[in-house]
């Protein structure tokens, strides 16, 4: 997948299976390919790109994107989404956590909107705001809740994904390593070097 037939690619070839009810994460540098991936799979680029994306067998390309893209769910963290971050920011002296917590609740209240309709659902922490802790609770969230929903997180922080069943490490805009958390730190490779420069586990 290409920008502009003049650009290089910013996808080279991918090969990728997903099972259903999977949880995903997905890990790369910035400019890895990461969010280039999930446009992809959302259809939201479709000059410039080759190959074929199958869902229960079937190519994506031939269903009308009024039936497909609500099968599709895109969970944003945006923090400015949230009263709480706002409320936080206006407070000086930064005393009352009651909006916050509020703001964690829309949050997850959001998710489980989201995420009760959706086959596939894109949780996007690239531009995350939130704290650890609501990050924790949303991945446990969606374990418990929706094991059913194929779950992809593009994570910004590693610890929140250290649960997912399988971890994509993307660069240069193809897979580099795919397999479940403990096979990737034990092939010490990308996975285990991003791990070991991140302040996870210290
Ligand atoms: N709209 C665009 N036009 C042209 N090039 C783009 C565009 N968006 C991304 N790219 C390029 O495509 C490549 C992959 O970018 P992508 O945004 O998918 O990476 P990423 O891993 O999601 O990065 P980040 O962690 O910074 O979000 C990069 O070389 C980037 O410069």
């Amino acid at each position: 997948m290409k920008y502009g037939s003049n650009l290089g690619y910013a996808l080279e070839i991918i090969n990728l299976t997903l099972n259903s009810g999977e949880k995903i994460g997905i890990v790369g540098r910035t400019g890895a390919g990461k969010s280039s991936l999930v446009k992809v799979l959302f259809r939201l680029t479709h000059e410039n790109t080759s190959g074929s994306i199958l869902i229960d067998g079937q190519d994506i390309s031939k269903f009308g994107v009024g039936y497909y893209r609500p099968q599709l769910g895109m969970i944003p963290q945006e923090s400015s989404m949230f009263s709480g971050s706002i409320r936080r920011n206006l407070d000086p002296l930064n005393q009352f956590n009651v909006e916050e917590i509020s703001g964690q609740q829309q949050l997850f209240g959001l998710c489980r909107v989201i995420v009760r309709k959706r086959k596939i659902v894109v949780l996007d922490e690239a531009t995350a705001n939130v704290d650890l802790e609501t990050d924790k609770s949303i991945q446990e969230l969606i374990r418990k809740e929706f094991s059913n929903c194929t779950v992809l997180t593009i994570a910004h922080r590693l610890e929140t994904i250290m649960n997912s069943d399988r971890i994509i490490v993307m660069d240069k805009g193809a897979i580099a390593e795919i397999g479940t958390p403990q096979e990737l730190l034990a092939k010490n490779g990308m996975f285990a070097q991003l791990v070991k420069t991140s302040d996870f586990g210290q």
